[in-house]
């Protein structure tokens, strides 16, 4: 993985820009979202984990916005079902092209990966084939607000019985308290993870209007109005947390 630094907000910005997955944020993605995202590291590996007791033969397993792919490599590194196939989409041409990269460089590494396919497309438009996991990995909170619905029960839809998605969000809070303490502490932790009040600052502003996080309530509810029979909530560190959603 890339060890470029993450400064793209270091530096006062004459026009704050949304934010966009362009090559620039590629050359430090790994190192940001490390730095931004408290647990990223954990859910990641211990996604692949769950992934192996969900992932059935002759299935998909998919990974929703893949970025550079990290889910994807600890779904290959964990899975050992027979006929299954990893199919990595996203949206951003520069992520796509990195992503592949990567992944090469895994299967020079290891024997008897689960094969992949890493597709450049909006998760919107996908036609799903049949599958035993899908991986959401902070990707549902870049989709508008009303297509999440949309995706949710194409997802459902594509699920084999013994199948899961698996959800990962950063949470909002009805609780306005609760909200406002995790909301500072997520800010405690950039902070210590080394970005300074700018950059905390400019960060923010660069992803208001393109980030929408819901609360745990919010997306419960909308799951099983999709179709999903059960909730469960595995991992929570601050306002980021990651769900199994079973059919
Ligand atoms: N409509 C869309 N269609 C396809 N991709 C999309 C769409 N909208 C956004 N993306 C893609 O979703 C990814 C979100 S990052 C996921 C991290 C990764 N899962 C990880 O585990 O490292 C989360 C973050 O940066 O906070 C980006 O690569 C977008 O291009
Ligand atoms: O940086 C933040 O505050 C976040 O909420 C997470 C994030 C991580 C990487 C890209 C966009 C948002």
């Amino acid at each position: 993985m890339s060890h470029e630094p993450d400064r793209l907000f270091a530096k006062p910005l004459a026009q704050p820009q949304d934010f966009v997955f362009n090559e620039d944020v590629v050359r430090v993605f790994p190192d940001m979202i490390k730095r931004s995202v408290p647990g990223y590291p954990t859910i990641v590996e211990n996604i692949g984990v769950l992934a192996a007791q969900f992932a059935q033969p002759n299935s998909c397993l998919y990974d929703l916005g893949c970025s550079l792919g990290a889910v994807t490599q600890a779904l290959r590194r964990h899975v050992k079902t027979d006929n299954c196939q990893v199919i990595a989409v996203d949206n951003s041409a520069a992520m796509v092209e990195r992503c592949r990269e990567y992944l090469h460089g895994q299967d020079s590494m290891f024997q008897e990966l689960v094969p992949v396919e890493v597709v450049e497309a909006d998760v919107l438009s996908l036609a799903f084939q049949p599958a035993s996991l899908v991986a959401l990995n902070f990707t549902l909170q870049f989709i508008p607000p009303e297509q999440r619905p949309v995706l949710l029960g194409a997802i459902r839809q594509a699920l084999v019985p013994g199948g899961a998605l698996i959800l990962s969000e950063k949470l909002r809070f009805e609780d306005e308290q609760e909200h406002e303490l995790l909301t500072d502490l997520h800010v405690a932790f950039k902070r210590a993870n080394g970005y300074s009040e700018l950059e905390i600052a400019q960060k923010r502003s660069a992803i208001e209007n393109v980030m929408k996080p819901d609360s745990l309530e919010t997306h419960r509810q909308r799951l099983l109005d999709a179709g999903f029979s059960k909730v469960v909530p595995w991992f929570q560190c601050l306002n980021f947390a990651s769900l199994i959603a079973l059919p």
